[in-house]
């Protein structure tokens, strides 16, 4: 999507350990027009799915994920890290290291919000390692939903997260691919 890329090439800063830092528009302060327009090509994208929820990870993946949610007019639940008062039930429960924070969590997701009944796609602002990925597939799998697929805003594709999904069999949608990035260069995928 040419104009994500664009905005990561003018806004995008490339740091130590693998990181893109891109909070000027997508994870920290937030262009609700990108995000509009990223909905939309998602949308095109899935148009012959027929999707029932969306499914994400706080916290970075909710903003997008609910300005997606839009364009198919179904509900967002978003897994949660922590323990919480608010959370009680039963729970689809695993493991996801963080990338940022890294450090590991116990994802969760109340069973009431996910059902056998449902059509998911997982979306998210990052892919790096596929481990939110692994950790949310997981609960669907738990679920007995059926998996449609993930649409991601950006994938940095040197990572391997995504293409070791793709492998098996997943349908990984990613809007815009960093396949190289160094000090003041990032190289995509065509
Ligand atoms: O493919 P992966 O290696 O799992 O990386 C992708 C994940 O990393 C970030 O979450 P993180 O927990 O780092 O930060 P957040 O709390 O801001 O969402 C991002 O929002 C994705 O969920
Ligand atoms: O802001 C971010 N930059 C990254 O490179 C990244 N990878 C996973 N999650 C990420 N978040």
């Amino acid at each position: 999507m040419q104009v994500l890329k664009d905005r990561i090439l003018t806004e995008g800063v490339v740091k130590g350990g693998n990181v893109l830092k891109v909070d000027s528009f997508l994870n920290h302060q937030m262009d609700i027009t990108l995000f509009d327009a990223m909905g939309e090509e998602l949308k095109r994208r899935f148009k012959d799915e027929k999707i029932t929820k969306i499914l994400t990870i706080e916290a970075s993946g909710i903003g997008i994920a609910c300005i997606v949610a839009r364009h198919f007019g179904v509900p967002v639940v978003f897994a949660k890290k922590s323990e919480s008062k608010n959370l009680d039930g039963d729970l689809y429960t695993s493991p996801v290291y963080s990338f940022t924070h890294q450090k590991e969590y116990m994802i969760r997701v109340s069973k009431k919000f996910i059902t056998e009944e449902d059509r998911v796609l997982v979306i998210d602002d990052f892919l790096a390692n596929g481990k939110a990925l692994i950790g949310l597939f997981d609960i669907l799998g738990q679920s007995g939903a059926t998996v449609v697929g993930a649409g991601i805003a950006i994938e940095k594709g040197f990572q391997g997260g995504g293409d070791a999904l793709r492998e098996q069999g997943l349908r990984i949608e990613s809007l815009a691919i960093v396949e190289e990035m160094g000090e003041g260069f990032i190289k995509f995928r065509d």
